[in-house]
């Protein structure tokens, strides 16, 4: 079996008494769509911010690619091959679409954002920015202002803006999050068609999109994964249904 892009054993996170990441273990294999789905308060996010770095584990181990990254930084693991997008978008809005990929180009070959401005580099660039925005289906919008586009669009270019640092592993916090009928389904044939290039953990509340694009699906309840399988074992499994999708309602 190949080397899973990510391999977590264990995990532990209190908060005081509260056990919010409950010894988790959880993979991800090359290709794959991972969801990863629970009620309010499960513990998705506390579990995504240790991926990152941002929040240091009590217990456990974190591997990327086959590589420990527990004592490394964030920035360490964003070279190595994480990226992360949010729930809460987080781009520049005073500049165009272009531009934001552009930086986080620039920032990926190991330049400050500080260097802005140098005319030389500027078109290459851009000239690889173009292919990002090409992936999501925003190279129409280049040169629009990021205050101009709507949530829908902000979200794909965060997408861009994270496939920039050319990454291993995507963890996608809520993508669908905000977004209606249309611009959903939009964004599900976006990260479809992304599979072929990148890993992804989903954290997802929209049940639609997680069963159009989920191989293994785990479900997290108190910090605890109480189960993971393919759409069907999940849609089946009763303890899942009692505890998140609801029993006896119908789920699909
Ligand atoms: N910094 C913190 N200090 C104390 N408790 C926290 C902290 N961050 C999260 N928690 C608690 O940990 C638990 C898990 O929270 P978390 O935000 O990870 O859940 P979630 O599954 O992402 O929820 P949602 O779906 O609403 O985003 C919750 O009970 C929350 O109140």
């Amino acid at each position: 079996m190949s080397t899973p892009i990510l391999n977590v054993r264990g995990l532990v996170k209190r908060f005081g008494g509260l056990l919010a990441t409950d010894h988790v273990d959880l993979t991800v294999k090359p290709g794959e769509i991972h969801a990863l789905i629970g009620p309010n308060g499960a513990g998705k996010t506390t579990l995504i911010s240790q991926l990152m770095g941002e929040l240091k584990p009590n217990e456990g181990t974190i591997e990327l690619a086959g590589k420990p990254v527990d004592d490394l930084s964030t920035a360490k693991r964003v070279s190595l091959g994480l990226a992360r997008t949010f729930q809460i978008t987080c781009l520049l809005p005073d500049y165009t679409v272009l531009d934001n990929v552009a930086i986080a180009v620039q920032v990926r070959q190991g330049h400050s954002f500080r260097f802005w401005g140098n005319a030389r580099s500027e078109a290459a660039l851009r000239e690889e920015a173009r292919k990002y925005l090409h992936t999501v289906g925003m190279e129409r919008r280049a040169d629009e202002l990021v205050a101009n586009l709507s949530h829908g669009e902000q979200k794909q270019l965060e997408l861009a803006v994270a496939l920039a640092t050319e990454p291993k592993l995507l963890l996608l916090d809520e993508p669908m999050a905000g977004l209606g009928h249309a611009e959903s389904q939009q964004m599900i044939g976006i990260l479809r068609n992304l599979k072929k290039q990148v890993s992804m953990l989903l954290v997802e509340h929209d049940m639609d999109a997680v069963f159009a694009l989920a191989d293994r699906i785990s479900v997290l309840v108190y910090g605890r994964i109480i189960a993971t399988g393919s759409v069907e074992e999940i849609r089946d499994n009763p303890e899942v249904r009692t505890a998140y999708l609801g029993e006896g309602e119908e789920v699909c």
